[in-house]
C-alpha cells in the first residue's frame, strides 16, 4: 500500500492535514502516537486530540518500538497515521537505541506494509544551528530520517500556514 510523508513546523496544520487524508481514505482508521504525556499540559492536549478524533479511530501509543507496533496493526483495508517521527527520534535518543538500525527497520517495513501509512514529522532543520550538542544531534537525526522515509514514500507534502505543498507523488 502507499506511504505518505507529511512534514511541517510546529502548529503548521500538519496533523490536521494528515487526519483529513485518513478520513477521506474510507479505510479503517488507526492512530499511532509516539508522544508521551510528560506533564499536565500534554495530558490535556492529548485528551483533546482523542476527543476530536472521535470513536471512529483506534488509538495506539508506542514511544519506541514503532516497527513492532506497525507490524501488529498492519492489515488490508487499514490506514495508520503515525504522529510523529520527531517524538520517536527523541525517545530513541533518550533510551540510547541504535538509531541507524531503527531508521533502517522503519524504511524497510514501509514498502511491505499492507495498510496505507501516513507519517507526520516536524521539520526542525530550518532555524539557526542549535548551540547545544544534543539539539544538533537531534536535528541531524531527524533530517536524515526524513530523507530516508521520503525516498521510500509514494507521496511527500510540506505544510506551512495550514497549506500543503506537494513535493513528491
Ligand atoms: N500519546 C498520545 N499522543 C497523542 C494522541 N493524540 C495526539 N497526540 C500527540 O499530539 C501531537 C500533535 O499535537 P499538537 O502538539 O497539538 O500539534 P503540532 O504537531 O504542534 O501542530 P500541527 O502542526 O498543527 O499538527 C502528536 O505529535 C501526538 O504525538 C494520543 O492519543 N496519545
Amino acid at each position: 500500500m502507499t506511504t505518505t510523508l507529511i512534514l511541517g513546523g510546529a502548529r503548521s496544520g500538519k496533523s490536521r492535514f494528515a487526519e483529513n487524508l485518513v478520513m477521506a481514505s474510507g479505510l479503517e482508521r488507526h492512530y499511532l502516537a509516539t508522544g508521551r504525556a510528560w506533564d499536565e499540559e500534554m495530558r490535556t492536549r492529548i485528551a483533546q486530540h482523542k476527543a476530536d478524533r472521535g470513536p471512529s479511530w483506534t488509538t495506539h501509543e508506542e514511544p519506541l518500538d514503532l516497527v513492532e507496533k506497525l507490524t501488529a496493526i498492519d492489515g488490508e483495508r487499514r490506514i495508520v497515521l503515525i504522529d510523529c517521527l520527531t517524538l520517536w527520534v527523541t525517545n530513541l535518543i533518550m533510551e540510547e537505541r541504535d538509531i541507524p538500525a531503527e531508521f533502517t527497520a522503519l524504511a524497510d517495513f514501509l514498502p511491505s506494509a499492507r495498510a496505507r501509512i501516513v507519517v507526520v514529522s516536524n521539520e526542525v532543520g530550518l532555524g539557526i544551528v542549535p548551540d547545544n550538542r544534543m539539539a544538533r544531534d537531534f536535528r541531524d537525526h531527524a533530517g536524515r530520517l526524513h530523507q530516508i522515509i521520503a525516498a521510500k514514500a509514494d507521496e511527500v507534502y510540506f505544510i506551512a500556514a495550514g497549506l500543503p505543498l506537494k513535493m513528491k507523488g
